[in-house]
């Protein structure tokens, strides 16, 4: 059986990750958090899973590479450094990196980038999120995710189009932008909602994570995937075939 092992296993997705192992067909080879070491849980495990800190990517890219063991990283809030890090392991392991494993995100961003594919730029992008009280970073992994996906769509990137820090005078909105909304409160596991606004209509496609159950699922599945694979950079798309 292939043993998984956790990076930030005492944490909301570590828990749940660990409650499902037993169920999907696989072993735990363990897990750490803050202050573990790396290098022997990637020694020991066929796959590691990390959902911590983008704080803790370096080292854990490290000594899966020193270990040659692939990795899925479904830690949110990395800057661009940090996916230059995550390139650059693909040259020797196996990587998935995604801001959402579940089945129902992975197929909404298909269905995202193909209707932006079809309206104008006259249609405008909103993409709003809401996640529970603790999550530390906005916007979340997810909308970049599908907001990516609607940059896709129109043959640009989001870097060019992404407005995320309206307040005061803000000015009108301008054509082709996409736009992002983050809530925060209570217990929310995860909720997205991309509105494409145009002149009189409006088109609403979302997704509701009821519980994290769903995200340990499809990170369990695509790490016993990721384990058979050789290195590169790997997606859910290829993973979930949707
Ligand atoms: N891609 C997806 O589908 C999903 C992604 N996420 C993302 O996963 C991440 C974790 O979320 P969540 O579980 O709610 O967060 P938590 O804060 O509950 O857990 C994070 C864990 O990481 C540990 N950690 C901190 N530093 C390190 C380190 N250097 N090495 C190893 N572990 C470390 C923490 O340990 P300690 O207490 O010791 O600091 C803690 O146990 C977030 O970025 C979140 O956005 C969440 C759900 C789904
Ligand atoms: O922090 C969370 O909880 C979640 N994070 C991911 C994100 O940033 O999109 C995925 C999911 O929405 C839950």
């Amino acid at each position: 059986m292939t043993a998984i092992g956790i990076i930030g296993s005492a944490g909301r997705m570590g828990q749940a990750l660990a409650a499902a192992v037993p169920d999907l067909g696989a072993t735990l080879a363990g897990g750490i958090d803050a202050g573990g070491d790396p290098v022997a849980l990637a020694l020991a495990a066929d796959v590691l899973v990390d959902f911590s800190t983008p704080a803790a990517l370096e080292r854990t890219l490290a000594a899966a590479r020193e270990a040659r063991t692939p990795i899925l990283i479904g830690t949110t809030g990395l800057a661009p450094a940090h996916h230059a890090l995550i390139e650059a392991a693909a040259a020797d392991i196996a990587v998935l990196q995604t801001g959402n494993v579940s089945l129902g995100v992975t197929l909404l961003a298909k269905l995202v980038r193909e209707a932006a594919s079809r309206l104008g730029p006259d249609w405008d992008i909103e993409i709003a999120e809401m996640h529970h009280r603790h999550k530390v970073d906005a916007p979340s992994g997810t909308a970049l995710l599908l907001g990516d996906a609607a940059a896709a769509g129109r043959g640009i990137t989001l870097a060019e189009a992404r407005v995320a820090d309206r307040a005061g005078l803000t000015g009108a909105r301008s054509e082709g932008t996409i736009g992002f909304a983050s809530l925060r409160g209570g217990s929310v596991a995860g909720d997205h909602l991309v509105v494409f606004a145009g002149e009189g209509e409006r088109i609403e496609i979302g997704h509701r994570a009821e519980n994290r159950a769903i995200f340990a699922r499809g990170a369990i599945t695509a790490a016993l995937w990721l384990a058979e694979q050789s290195a590169g950079r790997y997606s859910m798309d290829q993973v979930l075939g949707v």
